[in-house]
Formats: C-alpha cells, sequence, structure tokens
C-alpha cells in the first residue's frame, strides 16, 4: 500500500483512505484521534469499527451517496459522527468526505475534525445557560437594563412579584413612571453618572396596586464602543420589610417606652436643631420643662404601677395641650419637656397655664376602702424663651430649670416663665420672672 503524501502528516486535521469500507491510509492526525500507537491498528480494519454502532447506518447512507457518479469529486457535506478509538472512548468528530480515485480505484478520502471538546464546551455552555435562567426566573431581585434615555429595554420576571407588572408592561416605559419620587430617581441617575455604578442605592416604587414600597438598587453604567453613556443594568430588591424594622427600631430608640412621648436623646437633639433654626429665621421659640409635684409620696402611697399610670396620664394630657408641631417628652423619672416651635412668650405662658389647669382636673386615684380623698394631678413648669442673647440651647434649659425651681419653691402647682437674659444683663434679675397664677 502506498503511503500518504509525506504533506498530510503535517495536517492537523484526520484524514483516511477509505475502500471498499475498509481503512487504507491514515496520516498521523487520523492514528492520533483514534489512539492508535501503530498505523496496523487501523490499516485494514473495517470503518464500521470506529463508529458509535448508532452512527453506522448514517455512515453507510454518506457512502453511498458519495459513491453515486453525480457526487464524484465533489466533497460531502460535513456531519458530526460519534467515533470509537482505539481505547474505547467516544469522541465526537465533524467528518467530510469525498469520493475519488486513489492509487487508480474508486475510493473515499474522509477527514476528520475532533469536535469533543467544543460538543464538551457547548454542553456546559447550554447546562449554564439552563442554570441562569432558572437562576433569573425564580430569582427574588428585578433584573433590568434601560437605554440612554431611561426607557426600560429589558426587565426580568422578579418584576412580576416586586412591582405586581407583567415584564412587557414595563418594557418601553421610562423608570420614571414608577418613581413616587423625582429626588429618588434623580440621585440615582447623578451617583450612576459620577461613579459609573451604585451598591445598595435606597429608593421607593410605586407598585401596581399603588402600595409603595422601598427599594435598594444596585447597578452599573452601560457605555457603547464609543465610549459614549448608553443606559443602565443592573437589579433591585423590595426591601420594605427591612426598612420597616430600621424604622421601628429607631422610633424604639428614641421613643419613651412607658409614654410613648420622645425620650431625652430624641429631646434633646430635636431641642437643638429647632433651636438653630429658630436662631436662623429669628422666629420665637418657647422651651417649658415640668416636674410632677410630690411624685416620690404617689409612689409611696399607690405603689409605682399607680405612678406608672400617672405618668401616662400626665403624657396624655400634655400631647392634648400641644400643637402637631411641638415637640414633647421624657426627659427622666417624673420630669418632661415641651418645645414649643414659633411661639411667643404670651402664647407659651398661655399653654403653661392650661397645663396645669388640665392636671388639677386630672383624678386618679379613688380607691375602694381608701380613706384618702381622691387625689389630682400636679406640676410645676418652668418655662423659658429663645432670647437674642442665647447662642446655645444649653443656655434656654438652664434659664427653664431655675424657672422650674423658682415653681417648686413658690410652692407647685403653678409655672413660672423666666425673664429674658438681656434685661437681665442691664440690672434685672430672677425676681423679675413671671409667675402662673396660684390654685
Ligand atoms: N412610678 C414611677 N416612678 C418613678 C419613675 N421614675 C422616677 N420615679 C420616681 O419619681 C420620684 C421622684 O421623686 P423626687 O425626685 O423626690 O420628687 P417629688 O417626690 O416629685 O418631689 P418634687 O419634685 O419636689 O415635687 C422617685 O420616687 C422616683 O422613684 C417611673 O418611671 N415610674
Amino acid at each position: 500500500m502506498d503511503p500518504l503524501p509525506a504533506e498530510l502528516d503535517l495536517l492537523p486535521m484526520a484524514v483516511m483512505v477509505v475502500r471498499d469500507g475498509l481503512v487504507r491510509q491514515v496520516n498521523r492526525a487520523c492514528l492520533r484521534l483514534l489512539e492508535a500507537d501503530v498505523a496496523q491498528q487501523v490499516l485494514g480494519q473495517s470503518v464500521e469499527r470506529f463508529l458509535h454502532p448508532q452512527d453506522a447506518d448514517l455512515a453507510r447512507q454518506r457512502r453511498e451517496e458519495s459513491a453515486r457518479p453525480e457526487h464524484f469529486g465533489l466533497p460531502m457535506q460535513s456531519t458530526a459522527f460519534r467515533v470509537q478509538t482505539c481505547q474505547g472512548r467516544i469522541r465526537i468528530v465533524l467528518v467530510s468526505s469525498v469520493a475519488t480515485v486513489w492509487q487508480g480505484a474508486p475510493a473515499v478520502v474522509i477527514n476528520g475534525v475532533d469536535m469533543t471538546h467544543l460538543d464538551e464546551l457547548q454542553h456546559q455552555l447550554r447546562e449554564s445557560e439552563h442554570n441562569f435562567r432558572r437562576l433569573f426566573e425564580k430569582m427574588q431581585d428585578v433584573y433590568y437594563r434601560t437605554d440612554a434615555q431611561g426607557v426600560v429595554q429589558h426587565v426580568g420576571p422578579g418584576v412580576i412579584r416586586v412591582l405586581g407588572y407583567q415584564p412587557h408592561e414595563i418594557e418601553g416605559r421610562t423608570a420614571e413612571s414608577y418613581y413616587p419620587q423625582s429626588a429618588d430617581r434623580d440621585a440615582f441617575k447623578a451617583a450612576i453618572m459620577a461613579h459609573g455604578e451604585v451598591s445598595d442605592f435606597p429608593g421607593q416604587m410605586v407598585r401596581r396596586d399603588g402600595r409603595v414600597i422601598d427599594i435598594s438598587i444596585s447597578s452599573h453604567a452601560l457605555y457603547d464602543h464609543n465610549g459614549a453613556f448608553a443606559g443602565v443594568e443592573g437589579i433591585y430588591r423590595d426591601v420594605t420589610q427591612r426598612k420597616n424594622l430600621e424604622r421601628e427600631l429607631q422610633r424604639l430608640a428614641r421613643t419613651d417606652p412607658l409614654t410613648g412621648l420622645s425620650n431625652r436623646r430624641a429631646l434633646l437633639e430635636l431641642g437643638e436643631s429647632l433651636f438653630l433654626a429658630s436662631r436662623q429665621r429669628n422666629s420665637p421659640l418657647a422651651l417649658l420643662m415640668l416636674d410632677l409635684d410630690h411624685f416620690k409620696s404617689i409612689n409611696d402611697r399607690f405603689g409605682h404601677l399607680e405612678g406608672d399610670r400617672a405618668l401616662v396620664a400626665l403624657a396624655q394630657v400634655l400631647r392634648s395641650e400641644l400643637r402637631a408641631s411641638d415637640v414633647v417628652g421624657r426627659l427622666g423619672g417624673e420630669e418632661f419637656a415641651m418645645i414649643l416651635p414659633d411661639t411667643q412668650p404670651e402664647e407659651a405662658a398661655q399653654v403653661a397655664e392650661r397645663i396645669v389647669q388640665q392636671l388639677r382636673r386630672t383624678v386618679l386615684w379613688v380607691r375602694d376602702g381608701d380613706s384618702a380623698p381622691p387625689r389630682a394631678l400636679t406640676a410645676s413648669i418652668g418655662l423659658a424663651n429663645r432670647s437674642a442673647a442665647d447662642e446655645h440651647p444649653q443656655q434656654l434649659l438652664e434659664r427653664a430649670d431655675r424657672a422650674l425651681y423658682q415653681a417648686k419653691q413658690a410652692g407647685r402647682d403653678r409655672w413660672v416663665q423666666a425673664p429674658d437674659p438681656r434685661p437681665a444683663a442691664q440690672g434685672a434679675d430672677a425676681a423679675s420672672a413671671t409667675a402662673g397664677p396660684r390654685p
């Protein structure tokens, strides 16, 4: 048997010459593909020996077709075959063949390219595509992509759960249409343009049913091949539950658990910002400090639980006597404070008077078999107004505290208004404080 031209041994693809169904010649690449150590393992063998049994029929058909006179000399279309190697392994080979004359007799020259690796890659790709699709469909987050104008090009099926819309109802719309606050969207756009990406960016969206939900967005900017901004791609998720929990924790951290009023920390923070705002706007601001009278004796006589009840009743009175814009909180124990923005000294004195009066009408302790008469709540109030001379809220606080002390000294169940510190600097003293009428 004549060897194949030496050049064919240089080819990376396998070449095999078949005549009468038997292998007559092979190049080196073919031996490698068939995992043969020597050519004798292949030469003279039936070509079907190297085919997967299920592909034998297909191979036969192709041989018959290529043997037809009209196909003579024309390469057959490539087909993938499962090839069985000498080691018994299966390889996927892309085979093409041509009927020709070999050494004076008809033969078929076959060449093959090992596609096993590619086939495995394709299989892996299909599998990962399948996994990705499943993940994409099941994921809680909403994938989205917009163009440079903010029009949604693609949105994942998560949008059905998160916003209550079908993806096709969102696609083609701008994100603005489901942002309740345009400022949120503008802040998001500014961050994307400045940094190219955002992570856990907060915002809100309106669901189809009108409910506003909290969302968190992680996205990045897309650029075209010229480097021009082409849109945004990312995910967003519904974080309403988490936000509600955070809001509740924040509220609890700033609330007095017994009375539900602001606690000391919240009160001092709010006081500071209201003081600064009042200074900036040059608007009046009043501070009332209130301390229940003889509270120790109430506790001692009726018990701590009844004492608590008195504190809750006091909180209700304070709430009912104040405006929504006023701030009321518990500084600690039986001491409370009220901050009244945009309130002139005379108005603040009227509020203090109303509270004192209202508390006198709050009769709490009527107990069966108790010989003592029912007792009303009374409190003393120190009142101070922001003065142009005040630089820190602490100064206002100290004046209100001193006025409270005076109210206690003067017999309790009353209010005392601290004088403005400017006249005090000109010689007036604490004796010029205004006092509420005696009961
Ligand atoms: N029930 C109850 N008592 C409290 C609470 N916080 C503080 N107290 C009590 O409030 C009382 C305050 O007593 P004092 O500071 O002597 O003041 P007072 O008896 O109100 O006397 P004056 O302020 O001088 O009128 C103490 O007995 C504290 O134990 C509370 O949350 N619940």
